[in-house]
């Protein structure tokens, strides 16, 4: 695989709110974007900029979000997963199968409107990761 840029670091929290008072007053972001729901991911989301990269915070959304039992043995939050891009989605998703790894489900548009998949933790260092094809301007 191409290793790409590291685009976020995906931050588990029981609330949002309380995370972006975090990021703001003890850790000095600047830019903090608007949370917006993604129901097909089951998580609200709120971008905090850093000047390569970002955080993602992501709070549970509905019965079936994939972050309750994350929180459930975390309960105050911490890293969820580590996202890196990469210039051909589908050529990545089948090379990490080639080498065994387990993807979860199909590419699928993610929080950055490209298309997104994530590879079992287990088979990744312990390390939930996220893969998403390059957003137009990243390049
Ligand atoms: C919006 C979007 C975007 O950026 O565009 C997002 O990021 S959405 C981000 C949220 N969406 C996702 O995470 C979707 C992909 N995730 C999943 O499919 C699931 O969460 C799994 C990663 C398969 C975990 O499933 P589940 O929560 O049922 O966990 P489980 O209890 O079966 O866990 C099995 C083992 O993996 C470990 N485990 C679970 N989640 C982990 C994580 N995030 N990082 C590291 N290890 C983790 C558990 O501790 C356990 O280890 P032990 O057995 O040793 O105790
Ligand atoms: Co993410």
């Amino acid at each position: 695989m191409k290793l790409g840029r590291l685009n976020h670091v995906g931050v588990a929290t029981p609330s949002i709110e309380a995370s972006v008072a975090h990021w703001r007053d003890v850790m000095g972001a600047t830019k903090i974007h608007e949370p917006f729901d993604l129901p097909a991911q089951g998580v609200k989301v709120c971008f905090v900029d850093t000047p390569n990269a970002q955080i993602e915070l992501i709070e549970p959304l509905g019965a079936d979000s994939p972050i309750h039992g994350f929180l459930a043995k975390n309960p105050l939050g911490g890293q969820h997963h580590i996202c890196f891009e990469v210039p051909d989605i589908h050529a990545a998703r089948d090379e990490f199968i080639a080498l065994g790894k387990r993807v979860l489900g199909e590419p699928r548009i993610g929080a950055h409107g490209t298309l997104i998949f994530f590879v079992h933790p287990k088979d990744m260092g312990g390390m939930l990761t996220e893969i998403m094809e390059t957003p137009n301007g990243n390049h």
